[in-house]
């Protein structure tokens, strides 16, 4: 492995409460879910997506949709359309003037919401689409700002955040790496 340095930042009782947080945020700014559909980027948003609907539900009592969006082949300059699949029913889901939450576990140059942001566009017009991120580490390299964000972490350009969620990884938690051979 390239990293050096490895440092926690967040644990499992932080995720959870950054999440749950979230949550209320996501209610407030909409007054409800109403109109609302939750969208994950692979791979880990999805889960974030998942678990923040969880929260919804039992403070709320309502379901949300959830999706998922595989934006790997539309990044940068790539035109590929993928289909937004709904990965409780299985079947797509329509973001056609609906209000979407997209969501990400880094937010970093931007570049990644970006491509996804273009994906539902030519799926279809959400009413508006905003954006949640378990981690905001800054260096945007485009005119993009989070709605919803866990934590704000302030970093330099050869550090590294790895997010890892129990659904893939070995437990939950938010490292950074000083990334060897990187200038600071
Ligand atoms: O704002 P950006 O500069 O686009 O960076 C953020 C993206 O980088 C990571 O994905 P990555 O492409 O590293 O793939 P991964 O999800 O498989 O780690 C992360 O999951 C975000 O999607
Ligand atoms: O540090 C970073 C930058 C982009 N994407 C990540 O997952 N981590």
């Amino acid at each position: 492995m390239d990293e050096t340095t490895e440092h926690s930042i967040m644990d499992e009782m932080g995720i959870r409460r950054a999440l749950t947080r979230i949550a209320h945020e996501i209610l407030e700014k909409n007054k409800g879910v109403e109109n609302c559909t939750l969208i994950g980027i692979r791979t880990r948003g999805i889960y974030l997506a998942k678990r923040v609907a969880e929260r919804i539900l039992e403070i709320e009592g309502v379901p949300v949709p959830v999706g998922e969006i595989d934006i790997t082949s539309y990044r940068d300059d790539r035109i590929k359309v993928k289909a937004v699949e709904d990965i409780q029913e299985g079947g797509n889901l329509q973001i056609q003037d609906r209000k979407v939450i997209l969501f990400d576990d880094v937010l970093f140059t931007g570049r990644t919401v970006r491509a996804a942001m273009d994906a539902l566009i030519d799926l279809g017009r959400p009413q508006m689409i905003q954006l949640a991120v378990l981690i905001d580490r800054g260096h945007r390299e485009l005119p993009i700002r989070p709605d919803f964000v866990g934590k704000n972490v302030p970093t330099s350009k050869s550090e590294k955040i790895e997010v890892l969620l129990t659904e893939i990884d070995e437990n939950d938690q938010v490292l950074i790496f000083q990334q060897r051979g990187k200038q600071e």
